[in-house]
């Protein structure tokens, strides 16, 4: 219960899932090793190593190719429930199709999840966390809806080889991230810099790529399997500046170009991308004396196969910022379309990351906003977590999860939102994209200047453990009141 005494448990429900998460590029290393083929960041980062703080590569990474047993074991030492990893595509075909099967590849995955199963810790996988084979980058990535055809083969190898002992799956993750591989330069591979027409043409692909292996595995597969399949979405909570209502409108503009671009085909009653988007979009096109708007149409009959494709929602947050109207980014580009500007109070506790600051009051705001927008959707939370320099006494780690942790529990205890599991991000310090070994995300520190990269707990790690095996969090109070200026 939740009295008003000193050092009060706030349980979780009985079920409550917790674990952590990674990504094969961030952790795997074994880049070329073993008939892996070359996938987008491996050319990126040797194409451009200016484009990564100290040209660091995820070349070696964690080296978790080779020491997976070793990781498992400190996943079933923090008592975790589960863990969400990825699976490399051009691991599994180095050619990005059936063209060539790559056994040794999945030889590894097929003893990591068996490694996970000896230690009763449940494999979540997720299919593309941002590695696409170079090869199909070639016939032009994300834009080209073959990559449908694509994505279905390799997800129904992926299903077939594991989907015995796999029975929680997450198609895509951060659709909003990676497909600004096709927006900007030097953030994302392949770094084509399309904004307002790259992004939108990608995740036109990738929402009915989604749909195809969603209807695949529920139709083929989930009768035998008895398993899931989700994707996961990655927004800030995001507050209006003031109370009037064109900041409220700039708030929901920002909601619904970053989240509801995904969400609204896949989670809400009508499908389809949100309204506002197609008005805005259209009418900016039309301005721009194109024939047609730059935000690609879906048939009716692609809406209803996309609408309703989602048997969770699998939600990574990490922190808030606040809208105002008006407009920012390059014209055109998806963030002008907005029409809104974000910005973050400075006077809000930091981060190694520039774009993260700690506001759990937020997490909890974000938790009732999907909740509300989407029904009561069942919610996984696939990411949540802090950087620091990679201090082994890392405080703000502990505060970072101590309070978000409480968040999420008055969202579920106090306001009904319905989660049923969260992951740390993440397990280990790892590859943080352009951003390198500089900001450290992880529970376990890893030492790069060691060629043993040994890992060594860090003082998070104790206060993790705690949660994750009693399944309580030490109630902390979160201010209802906080600052939102910019
Ligand atoms: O550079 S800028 O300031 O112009 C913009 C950067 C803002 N993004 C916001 C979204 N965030 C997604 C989180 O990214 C997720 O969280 C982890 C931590 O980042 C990653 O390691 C995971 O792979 C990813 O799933 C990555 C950084």
């Amino acid at each position: 219960d939740d009295g008003d005494g000193e050092n009060v448990k706030r349980t979780f429900p009985a079920g409550f899932m917790f674990g952590t998460a990674t990504a094969a590029y961030q952790v795997e290393g074994a880049w070329n090793e073993d008939g892996k083929g070359e996938n987008i960041w491996d050319h990126m980062v040797h194409e451009h190593p200016e484009y990564i703080r100290d040209n660091a590569t995820g070349d070696i990474a964690d080296d978790s190719y080779h020491k997976y047993e070793e990781d498992v074991r400190l996943l079933a030492e923090l008592g975790s429930d589960f863990y969400r990893f990825s699976i490399s595509w051009a691991r599994i075909l180095p050619k990005g199709d059936l063209s060539q099967i790559n056994q040794l590849g999945l030889n590894y995955y097929d003893n990591l999840i068996n490694e996970l199963l000896d230690k009763g810790i449940e494999p979540l996988v997720t299919m593309y966390h941002w590695d696409l084979p170079q090869a199909l980058q070639e016939l032009g990535g994300w834009p080209n809806p073959i990559l449908v055809d694509y994505f279905e083969d390799y997800a129904r190898l992926l299903i077939e080889s594991y989907g015995d002992r796999v029975k929680h799956w997450i198609t895509f993750n951060e659709p909003l991230e990676f497909t600004m591989g096709y927006a900007k330069e030097a953030y994302m591979p392949p770094s084509i810099n399309k904004p307002g027409v790259g992004d939108y043409l990608a995740t036109h692909t990738v929402l009915l790529a989604h749909a195809r292996v969603y209807h695949m595995y529920d139709t083929e597969y989930r009768p035998t399997q008895q398993g899931n399949i989700s994707i996961t979405l990655n927004t800030d909570w995001v507050e209006p500046a003031s109370d009037s209502p064109e900041d409220i409108a700039a708030q929901d503009r920002m909601l619904q170009f970053n989240f509801g671009w995904f969400a609204h085909p896949i989670f809400s009653e009508e499908g389809d991308y949100p309204q506002v988007m197609r008005e805005r979009v259209a009418a900016n096109s039309e301005a721009e004396g194109l024939p047609r708007s730059r935000l690609p149409t879906f048939t009716p009959e692609e809406v209803a196969f996309i609408r309703g494709s989602s048997d969770f929602l699998g939600l990574n947050h990490y922190t808030t910022s606040i809208a105002t109207s008006g407009e920012e980014g390059p014209n055109p580009s998806r963030d002008r379309d907005r029409g809104s500007v974000g910005c973050q109070d400075p006077t809000w506790p930091t981060s190694a990351s520039s774009w993260l600051k700690v506001a759990p009051w937020g997490f909890r705001k974000l938790l009732n906003w999907l909740h509300k927008e989407y029904n009561g959707v069942t919610i996984m939370v696939t990411e949540n977590g802090f950087s620091d320099s990679g201090e082994l006494n890392d405080a703000g780690r502990e505060n970072y999860y101590k309070t978000y942790i409480n968040a999420l529990w008055e969202a579920i205890m106090i306001d009904g939102v319905n989660v049923f599991a969260y992951a740390a991000w993440s397990a280990l310090d790892n590859f943080e994209w352009t951003r390198g070994y500089a900001e450290r995300f992880g529970i376990y520190h890893v030492n790069y200047d060691d060629p043993n990269l040994t890992r060594t707990p860090k003082s998070s790690a104790q206060l993790l453990k705690s949660i994750f095996t009693e399944k309580m969090v030490e109630k902390v109070e979160t201010p209802s009141e906080y600052s939102r200026s910019c």
